[in-house]
């Protein structure tokens, strides 16, 4: 438990890029997040150079573009829309933060692997996949708070969190084989990839353009490209959106705001109707970006990461650090300081974001860190704020989101930010 927890800036600048060789996630990390195999987000130096070469070749291509737009318009059009239409109808309470989880669980399978679950329906369905998913991740902030020895124990014995790792493994072990085999089996008399007018799943890609990209696609890679990017697009995503939500539903001022800022950019004659949008107007809306933005700055999904120094090495602030150290940074405490935003730091204040011009401001990546600083910078941020404003607007523009009264909103534990006890909510239509 030798650890060093920084928010200074000048410390993550240095760690994050100026001295960014020397901070590699560390062999600590491979073992905590073992679940995760070879993928991008335990890979470091060399491995992981190919690894973001290739990711960001893949979620970068225009194909992939082009599917990730139809996928969120789908998801939300013929998903969500209907849930929370169903909601309204009955009056019944919802819990928004289940709802985004099975929201972005669906869109992020299907971009990587081009199979829908079916996670968003009236039903509120049981997915192990996802169950699977939740498990693994509690059990990852286990080990980072027991000393080693005592989780390889309960590992070995196969008891306690490290029962439920084990268990949730086996089942995205064998639901991500499915996947795979199933690809292969539709993609085999295929030849080469051709333009299509709906864009390409990740699966799709790495199968039928394994050549250009220069690694070999055998179903262990896959499998493990595969929940590394699931994990990446699934929680964080959905973590953004319930806070984000929530915040604007507290916020009336800042909701207005947003709303006029749709009615702006849409039709007059379809102001006071539902409607959703598509992506050129949703690019159009700066002040909803600046309210995205504010509230990933006061709720990071991801609230903490760690490093471990190559060599010994000083910091910025004169702190000496050396290679049986581990370094965290809080990216949930710098959200909130008035050193580095200001008197007004805990206010909810898209306007920040906002400059002179109209334009969205530029902060540098380490002082807003819930995308990472430096080269490991998130290759998903765009996917992120195509499927973030897309519910966004469909949500704020068509509905009037209320908490239960009573309903308390703190924070968990956890390495990825979410409501302790969910959002549960009542929504209403604004049009009828
Ligand atoms: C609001 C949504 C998101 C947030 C706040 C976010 C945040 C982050 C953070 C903090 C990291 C660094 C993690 C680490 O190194 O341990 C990261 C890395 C990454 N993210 Fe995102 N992410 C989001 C959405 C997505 C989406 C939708 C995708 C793709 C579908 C994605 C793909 C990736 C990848 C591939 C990396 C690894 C980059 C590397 O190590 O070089 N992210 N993201």
């Amino acid at each position: 438990m030798d650890t060093l927890t920084t928010v200074d800036p000048a410390n993550v600048h240095y760690i994050m890029s100026a001295n960014f060789m020397n901070f590699p996630k560390g062999p600590k990390f491979k073992e905590i997040f073992d679940v995760l195999g070879n993928g991008i987000f335990n890979a470091d130096l060399d491995m992981w150079k190919v690894q973001r070469k290739m990711t960001r070749a893949l979620i970068t291509h225009h194909e992939f573009y082009k599917f990730l737009v139809k996928t969120s318009r789908d998801k939300v059009e013929k998903g969500l829309i209907p849930v929370i239409d169903h909601v309204c109808n009955k009056g019944c309470v919802v819990d928004l933060q289940d709802l985004f989880q099975r929201f972005t669980f669906d869109t992020t399978c299907i971009l990587v692997t081009g199979y829908d679950p079916g996670c968003v329906s009236i039903d509120f369905p049981d997915v192990p996949f996802s169950k699977a998913m939740d498990d693994a991740e509690e059990a990852i902030l286990f080990r980072h708070a027991l000393p080693e020895i005592v989780w390889k124990l309960q590992r070995w014995l196969r008891i306690g969190e490290e029962k439920k790792m084990i268990n949730a493994q086996e089942v995205l072990d064998y639901t991500i084989d499915k996947y795979i085999s199933k690809k292969r089996e539709d993609l085999k008399e295929g030849d080469d990839l051709k333009e299509s007018e709906e864009g390409f799943d990740l699966l799709t890609f790495y199968l039928k353009d394994e050549k250009s990209l220069g690694v070999k696609c055998d179903d262990k890679f896959l499998r493990d490209n595969i929940l590394n990017l699931m994990i990446a697009g699934r929680d964080t995503t959905s973590s953004a959106l319930t806070w984000f939500i929530w915040l604007v539903s507290t916020n009336p001022q800042v909701e207005k705001k947003i709303r006029d800022e749709i009615n702006f950019v849409i039709p007059n004659e379809e102001v006071e109707k539902f409607r959703l949008f598509n992506v050129q107007e949703l690019n159009k809306l700066v002040y909803l970006h600046g309210a995205l933005c504010d509230s990933l700055r006061l709720y990071p999904p991801v609230p903490f990461q760690h490093k471990e120094p190559l060599e010994e090495d000083i910091l910025p602030s004169g702190h000496k650090v050396h290679p049986k150290l581990k370094i965290m940074f809080s990216l949930y405490a710098m959200g909130r300081m008035e050193s580095i935003w200001g008197e007004d730091c805990l206010e909810f204040k898209p306007e920040r974001w906002i400059s002179e011009r109209g334009t969205i401001k530029h902060e540098p990546s380490y002082k807003f860190l819930a995308f990472n600083a430096g080269p490991r910078t998130c290759l998903g941020k765009e996917v992120a704020f195509t499927q973030m404003k897309a519910v966004a607007a469909a949500i704020i523009h068509n509905y009037q989101v209320e908490l239960v009264r009573g309903h308390i909103i703190e924070p968990n534990a956890s390495i990825i930010l979410y409501m302790r006890h969910g959002f549960k909510v009542r929504i209403n239509k604004r049009w009828t």
